[in-house]
């Protein structure tokens, strides 16, 4: 049983099997105490517990915790954001190496619709040890509850993007946060006058892959889709190209770029939808990483 349930889990190679120990009951205990160069150390412990439902179908109920010094929770506990333990390791040194640097300043994600920013921006936020912002739902907020969606309907995109900016000014005097900026936010000059207060970011998507992921989730909550004809992906991928020919311009103001391209051929994926929110996330604190020293903030 315990070789089944190895190779299903896939621990990694530091596991040793020997480590093992099978209880009475059938259950299988683990833990280990890992230690990587002084500056991390992992706890991590499984237990696993069979129950036979029948004689001929045995099911295993397994719990593994892992604790680390200091890590957030958002990375290891249940229902938060999983990362694969080395990628946490790596997220979590680089933030350490940035995070005097930032000053408590402020990161601002900014792309496309559907490019990642709420979910790479909770790694991050989740990492640097900042709050989460989404600028979107505090709009929707301050509209009382109004969504995105219904104030475009009710209201127009110029009252839209007058909270936005409201929003944006808010944010703007604030300190350790991430903040996930809506795809639109880029295009109005007084925005950017707000974000470079922090650090901006720019999440740089394929078209194609913007428009997988939308049809996926349905355009529904996307205002600015509605009016395209034919499927999903197609509807989304229409009105994303021209977007794109009139913002491209506007992100390219964001002090550093995370092209999703770049990293797949770093990692030897043909696809960028082989790339995972934590492996985006560590390439985003490089590229960071990047523009505090070019700027002469952080030592080389
Ligand atoms: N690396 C990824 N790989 C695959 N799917 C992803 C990845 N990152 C995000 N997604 C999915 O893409 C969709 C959009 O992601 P998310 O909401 O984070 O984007 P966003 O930039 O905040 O979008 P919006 O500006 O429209 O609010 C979600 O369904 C999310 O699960
Ligand atoms: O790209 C855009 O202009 C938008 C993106 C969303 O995040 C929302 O801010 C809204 O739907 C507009």
């Amino acid at each position: 049983m315990e070789a089944k349930l190895v190779q299903k889990l896939q621990y990694p190679t530091w596991v040793d099997l020997d480590k093992f120990q099978r209880k009475r009951s059938g259950s299988v205990r683990f833990s280990r105490r890992m230690k990587e160069e002084k500056r991390v150390q992992v706890f991590i412990s499984a237990h696993m517990q069979p129950s036979i439902t029948s004689n001929r179908n045995r099911s295993v109920a397994s719990e593994v915790s892992c604790t680390f010094k200091s890590f957030p929770a958002s990375i290891l506990e249940p229902g938060g954001f999983h990362a694969p333990l080395d990628e946490a390791l790596i997220l979590k040194n680089k933030s350490q190496e940035i995070e005097q640097y930032l000053d408590g300043r402020c990161i601002y994600l900014v792309g496309m619709m559907g490019s990642g920013k709420t979910t790479v921006g909770k790694v991050l936020s989740g990492v640097l040890g900042y709050s989460f912002f989404d600028c979107d739902t505090l709009i929707e907020q301050a509209v009382g509850g109004t969504t995105v969606a219904e104030i475009f309907k009710l209201y127009g995109e110029g009252f839209f993007r007058d909270k936005e900016t409201e929003v944006l000014r808010k944010l703007s005097i604030m300190h350790r946060l991430v903040v996930s900026t809506g795809g639109g936010a880029v295009t109005r000059p007084i925005n950017w006058k707000y974000m470079h207060k922090g650090i901006s970011v720019f999440l740089d998507v394929p078209l194609e892959a913007l428009a997988q992921r939308i049809a996926a989730v349905g355009t529904n909550s996307r205002p600015l889709l509605h009016h395209e004809s034919g499927d999903a992906y197609t509807k989304a991928f229409k009105r994303l190209s021209s977007l794109w020919e009139e913002r491209s311009g506007a992100y390219e103001n964001a002090n550093a770029r995370v092209c999703l391209e770049n990293i797949a051929a770093k990692h030897g994926h043909r696809d960028v939808s082989a790339l995972t929110p934590a492996t985006i996330a560590i390439e985003a604190l490089e590229q960071i990483e990047r523009f505090l020293k070019e700027e002469g903030e952080m030592p080389f």
